[in-house]
């Protein structure tokens, strides 16, 4: 595995040759983490995220027998739409990690009812706060526009979102390219992790990644690997 290291950003390039061997070293690494932490404080908090990427990572995950029953798993971020939504990452989570050993983890959403988003994420973050931060693991997602979390470079509250200071947990965000208003877990919550895991697919995502490690014009995942605790740890493959 190559380590890089670029300017601030430090990171870990773990490549594979096909999906599921990445699904299956990153559910090791990610089941690994959990134990240890369990083994040190009694719990484990992790976050992880949607889209269409995790399928495979999830289901290896699901099946390997750690003490799930004190495992804590929330959401990186979210759609905001119920659960019952092809759209919902809660649903993706629900359908593919929380089954199988994983069955037996505590799961925090973060869509709930509530008249606006805004009036959504104050309650998130009020319901999140007892929740045995700092995270142990998080695992990210990545678009091709260099959005991680729900930091969508188009966002409104971009600067908000990625105040490495901030004191809030959850925020609300309304960007054009998102497709429907967001919840993300700020930067600040995220770059405390004692595992930060990027998972990314496919050549476009090599691409842009390279791409927004390079570029002058800091996309959000440059902002991420820049704050981050620790070196980030990129699984990819094509
Ligand atoms: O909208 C989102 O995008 C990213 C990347 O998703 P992918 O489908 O390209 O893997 C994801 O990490 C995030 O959780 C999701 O809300």
């Amino acid at each position: 595995m190559a380590r890089e290291q670029l300017n601030s950003a430090a990171y870990s390039w773990h490549a594979f040759a096909e999906r599921q061997d990445l699904a299956a070293a990153l559910a090791g690494h990610v089941a690994g983490r959990l134990t240890n932490a369990i083994a040190e404080r009694g719990t484990a908090l992790l976050a992880v995220s949607g889209g269409t990427t995790p399928a495979k990572f999830f289901a290896s995950l699901s099946s390997i027998p750690i003490a799930w029953n004190k495992v804590t798993v929330t959401l990186v971020d979210e759609r905001c739409v119920p659960a019952s939504s092809p759209r919902s990452n809660a649903g993706l989570v629900a359908a593919n990690l929380l089954q199988n050993a994983a069955a037996a983890a505590r799961f925090v959403p973060l869509y709930q009812e509530a008249a606006s988003i805004e009036d959504m994420s104050e309650a998130d973050s009020r319901m999140l706060r007892s929740l045995p931060w700092p995270l142990d693991v998080v695992v990210l997602g990545m678009g091709t526009d260099g959005h991680t979390a729900s930091f969508f470079p188009d966002a409104d509250n971009l600067e908000k979102l990625l105040d490495p200071s901030s004191a809030k947990v959850v925020l609300p965000v309304h960007a054009a390219s998102a497709g429907e208003p967001r919840l993300t877990l700020s930067l600040a919550r995220i770059v405390r992790a004692g595992f930060l895991a990027l998972h990314i697919e496919g050549e476009d995502k090599r691409k842009a990644f390279e791409s927004a490690m390079a570029s002058e014009l800091r996309k959000p995942i440059r902002a991420v690997l820049d704050a981050a605790e620790r070196p980030v740890e990129v699984f990819w493959a094509p």
